[in-house]
C-alpha cells in the first residue's frame, strides 16, 4: 500500500550532536510501525521530525503527497491538530480538566461544539474500557487508566497517523499490554497508521513492521547488529 507518511534521508543536529544522520521511515494507512533502538540513538527525534514537531535540518518528509518541510509553522500545527494524534509517556493530560474534558479538548480545538465533543469523548472512553473515569481528574486515576485516557484523546479526532513515544514506558507489563492492545485495535479499526517508538521488544511485538535506529541512522532489524 502507498505510504501515508514517508521520511527520506533526514538529518537533525542539536549543536554538536548529530541526532539523525540519514534516517528513513515510511508507514501506510492501517499499519503499525515500531521504531526501535538503544537509548539516545535518535528514535524520538525521528518521531518528532516525522510529525512536524521539530524541523529537520535536511531531508524530505512527505505526508499524503505534501512536503511537511516546505509548510509554514501555521500549516504544520493545523495539520498536527486535525490529522495527527499523539500519545507520550508522561504528562500529556491537563490536570485541571476531567478525563472527559481532556478527551474532548482536541475536538473542541478543531471547532466541534462542546456537547458533541463530550458525546464523542464519552464514546472513546467506553471503547477504551474506562467509561467510569469520565468525571475524574487525571490525578485521581491510575497510571494505566490515565494512559487509556491519553489514547482516547489521541484517537478522538480520528487521526490519520498516531504517534506514540514509549506509550507504555511508565506502566507495569499488564497495563502496558492492555494499552497496546486497545491502541492498536482502535487504530486498525479506523485505518490510522501508528508510528510507535519503543526500546522494548514486547511492545514492538504489537507492530506490523520494525525499523531500528542506531547512531541516527535507520535500518531494517535483520541488518542490525
Ligand atoms: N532538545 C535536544 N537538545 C539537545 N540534544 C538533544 C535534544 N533532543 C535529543 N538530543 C540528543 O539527540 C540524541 C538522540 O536523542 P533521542 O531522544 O532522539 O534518542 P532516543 O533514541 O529517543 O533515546 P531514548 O530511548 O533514551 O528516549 C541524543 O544524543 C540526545 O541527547
Amino acid at each position: 500500500m502507498t505510504a501515508i507518511l514517508e521520511a527520506t534521508d533526514v538529518h537533525k543536529s542539536f549543536g554538536p550532536t548529530h541526532a539523525l544522520a540519514g534516517a528513513h521511515m515510511s508507514v501506510s494507512p492501517g499499519e503499525v510501525l515500531a521504531i526501535m533502538g538503544p537509548s539516545g540513538s535518535g528514535k524520538s527525534t525521528l518521531l518528532h521530525c516525522a510529525a512536524g514537531i521539530l524541523p529537520a535540518d535536511s531531508g524530505r518528509i512527505m505526508y499524503g503527497g505534501r512536503d511537511l518541510t516546505a509548510m509554514s509553522d501555521g500549516e504544520r500545527s493545523q495539520l498536527r491538530r486535525s490529522e495527527f494524534g499523539f500519545v507520550f509517556q508522561f504528562g500529556q493530560l491537563v490536570p485541571e480538566l476531567t478525563c472527559l474534558e481532556n478527551v474532548a479538548l482536541p475536538l473542541r480545538m478543531n471547532g466541534v461544539k462542546r456537547r458533541e465533543a463530550e458525546r464523542r469523548a464519552a464514546q472513546w472512553l467506553e471503547r477504551l474500557e474506562i467509561g467510569d473515569v469520565t468525571k475524574k481528574r487525571p490525578g485521581e486515576v491510575s497510571g494505566g487508566q490515565g494512559q487509556r485516557v491519553a489514547v482516547s484523546r489521541a484517537l478522538a479526532i480520528e487521526p490519520r497517523v498516531v504517534f506514540a513515544d514509549e506509550p507504555t514506558g511508565a506502566l507495569d507489563s499488564l497495563n502496558g499490554e492492555q494499552v497496546m492492545t486497545l491502541l492498536t485495535k482502535a487504530a486498525k479499526e479506523s485505518g490510522a497508521a501508528v508510528v510507535l517508538v519503543t526500546h522494548e521488544a514486547r511492545v514492538a511485538a504489537y507492530s506490523d513492521r520494525e525499523i531500528v535506529v542506531r547512531d541516527g541512522k535507520t535500518r531494517a532489524p535483520e541488518f542490525a547488529v
